[in-house]
């Protein structure tokens, strides 16, 4: 049975981590009245000790719906966020651990995400990594690395799992 991919929102993304988006509250002036800051608009995670923040760019090709998802992967130490720079559309997919600690697979979830959103996966959440649809897309990536082996857990699927649009 295919898993159809929802619109991203702050609310049902929540179980995995943070939308990184235009709708921001609470902010503070700034730049004397000339702008608005939003602090804290996700919680930045790292269990590592020396660990440091690696911003980079992913520059990613192009794929299509429907998307046949066969790994699955985390960061059991480190959040990992992902903010467009230039994209049409992209998509995250996500699962939830099952009693073992490993991916659900029976409850994925998959989201079509805007220009105007990010993501910031809490640490140790499984999920696909980043997918451009549309056309190339390039995203700042935000993790954690200490310079010893990534903090990245891969877990191929027995079987893929199509994710299909709403
Ligand atoms: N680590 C890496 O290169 N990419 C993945 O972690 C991802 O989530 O895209
Ligand atoms: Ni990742």
């Amino acid at each position: 049975m295919p898993i159809q991919a929802r619109p991203l929102t702050r609310e049902e993304f929540a179980p995995f981590g943070d939308v990184i988006g235009l709708e921001l509250s609470g902010g503070s002036s700034a730049n004397q009245g000339t702008a608005t800051r939003y602090d804290r608009i996700a919680q930045l995670t790292s269990s590592r000790p020396g660990a440091q923040p690696n911003l980079a760019v992913f520059r990613s090709v192009a794929k299509a719906l429907p998307f046949e998802v066969r790994l699955l992967e985390r960061h059991p130490c480190s959040t990992q966020m992902f903010v467009p720079l230039a994209c049409r559309r992209f998509l995250v997919v996500v699962c939830p651990d099952d009693a073992r600690g490993e991916p659900d697979v029976s409850r994925l979830r998959a989201f079509v995400c805007g220009p105007g959103q990010g993501v910031n996966y809490r640490a140790g959440v499984w999920h696909h990594p980043i997918i451009a649809l549309d056309g190339p897309a390039d995203f700042l990536m935000l993790a954690w690395e200490d310079g010893s082996a990534r903090d990245c857990e891969e877990r191929p699927l027995a079987s893929s799992l199509l994710v299909t649009s709403d």
